[in-house]
């Protein structure tokens, strides 16, 4: 029997508790706020923001946010990252990805200060992690982790197969896993042998971007899999994992939607409050 994990109601029990720690700052006058900055047009992108800013006002924190039109130049950009920047009131700052091609999405994450980055993509934000210092995590790869803490899966000794290795995703959970005691291997989608690698693990986590690249020749009966791709096809979302192949393989898989989708926008929530108290410690506010 395979079990499906319900992301959508561990997203919502993390993201109660956020609102619950929000109450208790807003009691003593700080109100955490996020920032989005969205610039163009594309349809996927406005939606992801538009849940994304649903979820901040339902956690009771402040909703920023800057639409800017496709043809946005650098400086356009960049002013406004640098406003939000100086503003006490906003706690952390999003810039929605992708970016239309004229402008380098690296340069202006990096505008960000560290403090602010809850999206853990900022240069410095990836140092912090690649060395175990306190800082803010990318979300995806820490809804990937809560979600496996929530379904009570043990990590310290695990084996766990990485199949991806992109910065938003594969690369910061690899290093995440590995603080937390997991022997970690890391594939792709140009991996010779792929099976070779995935059928050992424990646990196989799937951010390739490649559709129903992983099928139960991939997976050994008992695994845990954790499907992180999302594709927009005719029939409706679906992910890098063939899941309907794996009933009965895998202990455990997460859905396409409401598997790891849900829990990036409730980390989300998590790093706007934790970067709410780090700013508060950095520079008090007079009550
Ligand atoms: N600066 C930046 N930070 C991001 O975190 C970021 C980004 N840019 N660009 C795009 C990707 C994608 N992403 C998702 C968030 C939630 C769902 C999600 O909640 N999905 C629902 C379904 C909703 C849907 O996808 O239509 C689910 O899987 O159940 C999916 C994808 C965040 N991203």
């Amino acid at each position: 029997m395979t079990t499906t994990i319900d992301g959508t109601r561990i997203a919502q029990r993390i993201r109660a508790q956020v609102a619950a720690k929000v109450t208790e700052a807003t009691g003593s006058g700080r109100i955490p706020g996020l920032a989005t900055v969205l610039v163009g047009d594309d349809p996927a992108s406005a939606v992801y923001v538009a849940a994304k800013r649903r979820a901040i006002r339902e956690a009771g924190m402040r909703d920023f946010h800057r639409h800017l039109p496709p043809r946005a130049t650098h400086d356009d950009v960049a002013a406004v990252i640098d406003e939000f920047a100086a503003d006490p009131h906003v706690s952390g700052i999003l810039l929605q990805l992708p970016l239309p091609p004229q402008l380098d999405a690296s340069v202006l994450i990096d505008r960000i200060p560290v403090t602010k980055d809850v999206d853990g993509l900022t240069t410095g934000s990836a140092g912090l992690l690649a060395r175990g210092e306190r800082g803010l995590r990318p979300c995806t790869p820490s809804g990937v982790i809560a979600l496996l803490d929530a379904e009570g899966i043990p990590l310290l000794g695990a084996q766990v197969a990485v199949v991806g290795w992109g910065e938003l995703v594969g690369q910061p959970l690899a290093q995440l896993l590995l603080r937390r005691g997991a022997t970690v291997s890391v594939a792709h989608e140009h991996t010779t042998d792929l099976a070779a690698v995935t059928r050992p693990a424990d646990i196989v986590v799937v951010a390739t971007g490649v559709r129903g690249l992983i099928g139960p020749e991939h997976v050994s009966p008992g695994a845990v899999v954790i499907d992180v791709g999302i594709h927009r096809t005719p029939a409706g979302l679906t992910g890098d994992v063939r899941s309907a192949e794996l009933d009965g393989i895998a202990d455990r898989i997460t859905p396409v939607p409401g598997g790891v989708g849900p829990m990036t926008i409730a980390m989300l929530m998590v790093n706007t409050l934790r970067a709410a108290q780090w700013g508060a410690e950095r520079e008090p506010v007079a009550a």
